[in-house]
Formats: structure tokens, C-alpha cells, sequence
């Protein structure tokens, strides 16, 4: 928090986006995905990014990982341009094809720690701790291949904590997953999140996943040139009960401004 010019309190924005455009140049042609996004997250909010298909949500996370320079417009994370990848922000995709099969979900999850130079012992218990904040506490030995997709998700998800980003930036991480696993899964996010205060940029199709877990949800317009159509805060306590009126009353309008966007020519 930093005074304001009036002596009222401001948020400082932990990632801001400004201006940002994408257009992709291939042997297909230019092809705008992201035209003038703007957005300022603060520390610790959970944000979550919903939009039709292809209307550059993945695009805009990729981005503020530094995986994909932004074509117009700039981020700053922490009040510096983003220029790439880095370990301040921990990255969670839907699939877990970027976990080490090689490795022991204990040795994916100390991987960073050791990239970093902890020892073997320090980065062991380390690991130990994320693997149990994920309820995988005792199967730490066992291989990827050994582990449902539930529990590889968890495992991507505590190799990104391990790392103590500044941000966890997660695309569509539960959108493979069985409804029964993915709603426990998202139960118990939203109980990580709230214990350990990380600001958290969610991707996902599901409005029900975004009402459930977020602080604020943006909705984009449809593509080309995908921008942020609305913000729209979630001030519901958690756990949130999906049944309230409250929550359907949140649920409506998303969904209205997504068919909106949907039914547009
Ligand atoms: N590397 C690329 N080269 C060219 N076009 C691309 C590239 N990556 C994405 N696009 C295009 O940019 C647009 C936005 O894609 P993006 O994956 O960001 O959308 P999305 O909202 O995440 O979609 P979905 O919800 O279906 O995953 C799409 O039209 C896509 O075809």
C-alpha cells in the first residue's frame, strides 16, 4: 500500500498491462490477437480471464510470462518491463506434458529450488512441504506416469509455489480433469491461494470455475484484436456456495456478457 496524493490509501499494482496489442506474423499472413489490453492486478487478488474461443486469453497470459513480446504496449511487473520469461512467475498449463517423467514428483517439485543452487537436503524438505500443501504428502517417490491427472496438476502446482513467484499465471490448468476432480481441485486452490496470499492470473472457459474462484473476473471480446470488455468484482466470501443467490446473480452476468460477445456479427 502507498499514500495517494490526497492521503488516501492506493493499491499498487503488482503486474499492470498497458496498451497491450499481439499481432502474430507467419507464412499465413498478420493476425491481431490482442489489440490495447489494459489492466493492473494487485498483490494478492485471484483474477480470473474468461472469453469465447480464441479471443486471446492464452495470448495475453504468454505474455505477461514473457513467453511471447508484446507487439504494442508494454507490462511491468513490479514497476519493470517484462522482456521474458523468469522465476518470479510460476506458470501452470492445462496439460502436464511439461513435467519430468525422469524425475520423482518430490524431484519435479525441488527442481527449481535446485536450479537455484539449494542443497539437496534444504531442497528435499522444501519440496516435502509444497507436495503436502497440495494433499500429496507420501507419494513424493512416484513417478509421473505413477499419478493420476489430478494429482499431476497438484504437482504442477506446488513446482510453481516452490519457486515462491511473485505470480502464478495458470491456463486452463483444471480443463482436462473430470468434473468431480475438478471441482475439488479448485476447492482446494482457492484454500492455497487464501493461505498463502499469491496473486494468482487464472485463464478458463468455465464461468462457473471463475465465479468460484475469483476476486475479479475480466471478460474479453471476441477476436481478432481481443481486448478486455469488462471487470467485474466477486464480492462473495469463500468458500463461495455455488447455490446462493448471490452467486447465480454473479454467474448471470458473466454469462450474459459472454453470449453477448458470442451473438455478435
Ligand atoms: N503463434 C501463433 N501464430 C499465429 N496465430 C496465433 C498464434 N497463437 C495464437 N494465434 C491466434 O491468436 C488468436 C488468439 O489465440 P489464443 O490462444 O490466445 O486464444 P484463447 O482465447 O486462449 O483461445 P482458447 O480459449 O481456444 O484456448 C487465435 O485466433 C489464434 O489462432
Amino acid at each position: 500500500m502507498r499514500t495517494g496524493d490526497k492521503g488516501r490509501a492506493r493499491r499498487v499494482a503488482l503486474v499492470s498491462l498497458d496498451g497491450v496489442g499481439k499481432t502474430y506474423r507467419g507464412r499465413g499472413g498478420a493476425w491481431e490477437a490482442v489489440r490495447d489490453f489494459t489492466l493492473d492486478l494487485a498483490e494478492g487478488e485471484f483474477f480470473c480471464l474468461l472469453g469465447t474461443s480464441g479471443c486471446g486469453k492464452t495470448t495475453v497470459l504468454n505474455m505477461v510470462a514473457g513467453f511471447e513480446p508484446p507487439t504494442a504496449g508494454r507490462i511491468l511487473l513490479d514497476g519493470r518491463e517484462v522482456k521474458g520469461p523468469g522465476a518470479d512467475r510460476g506458470v501452470v498449463f492445462q496439460g502436464h506434458d511439461s513435467l519430468y517423467d525422469w524425475l520423482s514428483a518430490l524431484d519435479n517439485v525441488a527442481f527449481g529450488p535446485r536450479l537455484r543452487g539449494m542443497g539437496r537436503r534444504a531442497r528435499r524438505a522444501h519440496a516435502q512441504r509444497f507436495l503436502e500443501l497440495v494433499g500429496l504428502a507420501g507419494q513424493g517417490g512416484k513417478h509421473p506416469s505413477e499419478l493420476s491427472g489430478g494429482m499431476k496438476q497438484r504437482i504442477q502446482i506446488a513446482r510453481a509455489l516452490a519457486n515462491d513467484p511473485r505470480i502464478l499465471l495458470m491456463d486452463e490448468p483444471f480443463g482436462a480433469l473430470d468434473a468431480l476432480t475438478r471441482a475439488t481441485l479448485q476447492g482446494e486452490l482457492s484454500r492455497i491461494w487464501a493461505g498463502t496470499g499469491k496473486t494468482v492470473l487464472f485463464i478458463t472457459h468455465d464461468i462457473e470455475e471463475a465465479c468460484a474462484l475469483a476476486t475479479r473476473i475480466g471478460v474479453m471480446t471476441r477476436g481478432p484484436g481481443g481486448t478486455l470488455k469488462a471487470v467485474l468484482p466477486v464480492d462473495l466470501p469463500f468458500p463461495r456456495e455455488r447455490t446462493s443467490d448471490a452467486f447465480m446473480a454473479v454467474f448471470r452476468r458473466v454469462h450474459a456478457l459472454i453470449h453477448e460477445e458470442m451473438a455478435r456479427p
